[in-house]
């Protein structure tokens, strides 16, 4: 890629070809796990470019002008004109998009970030405001007519949605297709192709299906496609937004397998242990489901004692993790039950340091 900001920017900080990156990729996952994985590394190569469906920038005021800006590598601000791992439908609309707010006064001031989602059907736009949007309702009526995305804007505690903010995506997973909506404010998949290969890998890692149990499910990015290797599905998460999409998402599928609960992954593992009972899990019987299967996906921090501790009693695992060093100290509870049989890295965020895996194990003791 040959970004100008390339090497300064805090975002894009590997410098080396894509080549090299794999490379040096493979060899720190090898040495992490090497007491766990002696095998092959399947790894998933991304686009060098144009990969993020999702972006933040901040913006920068200087002269009575702003402009896009990251923070560097030194941790200072970095105004940019564009950025070159965002998708074509964010970068055309990036240049406009500043352009027609520096036509209002009104809308400059105040504003400090811009936040764009791209999907297959819908592009939308955040701006982040240190000032009560409300006072600028009709400036942002005009810019969206003007723009024709939908627009979303925030200041502490007020949200304002124009024109159409849904965010619709279609995924296609082994040859088929899935839609999905998502909610703006939980988490989505930055990189969308490589969220397909991981979905799809997920996928045909099952084998021996009964019934799958997955915790941090979101909105159902791997459920929905997964479900229909399995029996019953039932699977938690603790954004309310992202239950209410996962909910929708099932209709908008016609899957009609999955249990979806808004539970934290201690809460459900507590209701399993029968310690607690939840309203949120009225009309579910946990008794009736055999989990053949477990998958997780869980945010850094990796998954805690309570949950490692009910995987080890699980035949398959399937773990997705965003933090090899928090996977590393999960396996080595896990590997006293269960062996690794499936390594795989997919290569999320290119030029940082950054590494999703997947892993499948399975059950030894
Ligand atoms: C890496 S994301 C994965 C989401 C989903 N699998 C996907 O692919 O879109 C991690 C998810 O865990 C959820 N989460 C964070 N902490 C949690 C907790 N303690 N219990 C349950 N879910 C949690 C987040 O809301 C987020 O949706």
């Amino acid at each position: 890629m040959d970004c100008r900001y390339l090497g300064d920017c805090g975002s894009c900080v590997l410098t080396l070809s894509y080549c090299e990156q794999k490379q040096l990729k493979i060899a720190k996952i090898r040495e992490l796990f090497s007491k766990f994985w002696s095998g092959e590394f399947e790894f998933f190569d991304s686009d060098e470019s144009g990969f993020r469906s999702r972006a933040e920038f901040g913006i920068w005021h200087e002269n009575n002008d702003i402009s896009y800006c990251m923070r560097s590598q030194q941790n200072i601000k970095l105004p940019i004109q564009s950025c070159q791992i965002v998708d074509t439908k964010i970068s055309n609309i990036m240049p406009y998009l500043l352009k027609t707010i520096k036509e209002d006064k009104a809308l400059v001031e105040r504003l400090f970030g811009v936040e764009f989602i791209s999907s297959a059907n819908s592009l939308v736009a955040t701006l982040l405001y240190h000032k009560d949007v409300n006072s600028i309702k009709d400036n942002l009526v005009n810019i969206q007519s003007k723009l024709r995305i939908g627009l979303i804007a925030r200041s502490r505690g007020v949200k304002l949605e124009f024109g159409d903010t849904k965010i619709n995506e279609i995924l296609n997973i082994n040859g088929r297709e899935f839609s999905y909506i998502m909610s703006d404010t939980a988490f989505i998949q930055p990189n969308k192709k490589m969220n397909e290969k991981m979905i799809s890998w997920a996928v045909n890692a099952v084998e021996n299906a009964a019934d799958l149990i997955e915790l941090y499910c979101g909105h159902g990015n791997f459920t929905i496609p997964i479900s229909l290797k399995f029996q019953k599905v039932l699977a938690t998460e603790i954004s309310k937004s992202s239950i209410d999409m996962a909910l929708k998402n099932c209709q908008l599928n016609s899957v009609n397998n999955i249990k979806f609960a808004r539970l934290s992954a201690a809460e459900i593992m507590s209701a399993m242990a029968k310690e607690r009972e939840f309203e949120r899990l009225r009309g579910v019987d946990l008794d009736s489901y055999i989990f053949s299967h477990i998958l997780v996906d869980p945010p850094r921090a990796g998954c805690e004692d309570s949950v490692l501790d009910f995987m080890s009693k699980i035949d398959n695992i399937i773990y997705i993790s965003c933090n090899p060093l928090t996977l590393q100290n999960n396996l080595e509870i896990l590997s006293q039950t269960h062996k690794v049989v499936k390594f795989a890295i997919f290569d999320q965020f290119v030029h940082t340091n950054h590494i999703e895996c997947g892993v499948v194990l399975k059950r030894i003791k």
